[in-house]
């Protein structure tokens, strides 16, 4: 394989669709290996769009929108980096010869939770919570009495916790339903009722498909708070038997979702054995520790990967941890503070997003630690994003 320079005719061309703080370090690895980037989202000065040579504003959820733009750049590799995408325009570019990062069917099946869920348990037979569909309140106060409660009401269409939550009660059905119609991103009113997993720990195992075969990043542990992530740590402990039956899921799901990239494989574990819980098929929140644990972070991993480049193994350098930082309000005037007391925190690096606003819950810097064990890596992180605060304006 060969490529000529960003910019000149010979480039090799990757448009990022989606470009938040994870396509702009797929950017920064992409640009690293003299790839030409180009990158979309639905609203100017994101972070990617501030590395990449060139971006475009445009709503990736239009099919017009989309195929108008792709026909006009005439990209190499398509990354799809969000899930709010028309995904059926990128199946049908796919057949048309355009290639798709890991493939058209993988971003398709995950855009959606039942496309996934129902791929998981009732095709491959993977075990996941108990689950229901419901396309009405009436629908999901059935849903909820069959499953029993407590359940995990989320909307089919939204990432990052948006309209989910846990249904104690008869009581708050409704409001659970209400929720998830504000937090969904489509016009779609489906909802996915899923019985509450009791698990004692939840991982991503992060799996890179490439044209070396399969290889399995050491587990990620993490907590989650209102759906979305807080801190992780890698490596986390777990027993043979675990890190078996993970590996056989993580397996299973990305053989059968194929192509080249990096995937973040979600499982819980619980006292019944590992469950699946969900997949990225690109890099993970939570894998952003990897920028301070392993020799190829994720971001590195995944652009290799889809380059066609091989990667003969990873290694796991160091523990660390990762810790963010989230706006308490919606503000467009303010400025992030205590970088001085973070980053005199030994052995730690802080990622600053450059989001143009904030938004109440939204992620805008992370920290990184590396240390001896993850214990003392999770306590320097999150010192480091306890010292950083947001000043609004
Ligand atoms: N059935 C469940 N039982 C218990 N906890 C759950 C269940 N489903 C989700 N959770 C909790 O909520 C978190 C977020 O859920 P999920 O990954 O499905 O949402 P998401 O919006 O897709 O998040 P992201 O986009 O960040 O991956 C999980 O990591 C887990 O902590
Ligand atoms: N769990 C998925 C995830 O973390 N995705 C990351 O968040 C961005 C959206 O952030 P925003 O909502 O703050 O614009 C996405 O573009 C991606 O980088
Ligand atoms: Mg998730």
């Amino acid at each position: 394989m060969s490529y000529g320079s960003p910019l000149s005719s010979g480039a090799r061309k990757m448009l990022l669709l989606g470009s938040g703080e994870l396509g702009k370090e797929v950017i920064i690895e992409a640009q690293r290996l003299g790839v030409e980037t180009i990158a979309v989202d639905r609203y100017a000065d994101a972070p990617a769009m501030q590395v990449a040579h060139r971006s475009y504003v445009i709503d990736m959820l239009n099919p017009e929108q989309l195929r108008e733009l792709i026909l006009r750049e005439k990209p190499d590799l398509i990354v799809p980096e969000i899930e709010a995408i028309a995904t059926n325009t990128l199946v049908e570019l796919e057949q048309e010869g355009f290639k798709v990062v890991p493939t058209a069917r993988a971003a398709r099946l995950t855009m959606d939770r039942e496309g996934i869920r129902r791929l998981a348990a009732e095709t491959l037979r993977l075990p996941t919570a108990s689950y229901r569909f419901a396309d009405s309140l009436e629908e999901m106060k059935d849903a909820v009495m069959e499953l029993g409660m407590p359940c995990v009401i989320k909307p089919i269409m939204s990432s990052s916790g948006k309209g989910q939550s846990v249904c104690g009660s008869e009581a708050e059905i409704a409001s659970c339903w209400n929720y998830a119609m504000e937090g969904g991103r489509a016009k779609k009113k489906r909802v996915i009722v899923e019985g509450f997993v009791q698990f004692h720990s939840e991982i991503t195992l992060l799996t890179v498909r490439s044209v070396s075969g399969t290889v399995f990043c050491e587990p990620i542990g993490h907590v989650q708070k209102d759906g979305d992530y807080i801190e992780s740590w890698q490596p986390h402990p777990m027993s043979e038997q675990q890190r078996r039956q993970a590996e056989e899921i993580a397996l299973a799901i990305t053989d059968a979702l194929g192509g080249y990239g990096l995937y973040g494989v979600e499982l819980f574990l619980t006292e019944r054995g590992v469950l699946f819980s969900e997949v990225s098929p690109r890099p993970h929140d939570t894998g952003m520790v990897t920028m301070v644990t392993q020799d190829l972070s994720e971001f590195a991993l995944h652009v290799r990967a889809i380059l066609g480049l091989p990667i003969p193994g990873v290694r796991l350098l160091s523990p660390g941890a990762s810790h963010t930082l989230k706006a308490t309000r919606d503000h467009k005037d303010f400025r992030i503070t205590g970088l001085q007391q973070a980053l005199a925190v030994p052995a730690t690096q802080v990622r600053v997003f450059g989001k143009p606003e904030t938004r109440k819950g939204r992620r805008m810097a992370v920290a990184l630690s590396s240390a001896s064990d993850t214990e003392s890596a999770r306590a320097a992180a999150r010192e480091a994003a306890e010292s950083l605060s947001i000043q609004y304006n």
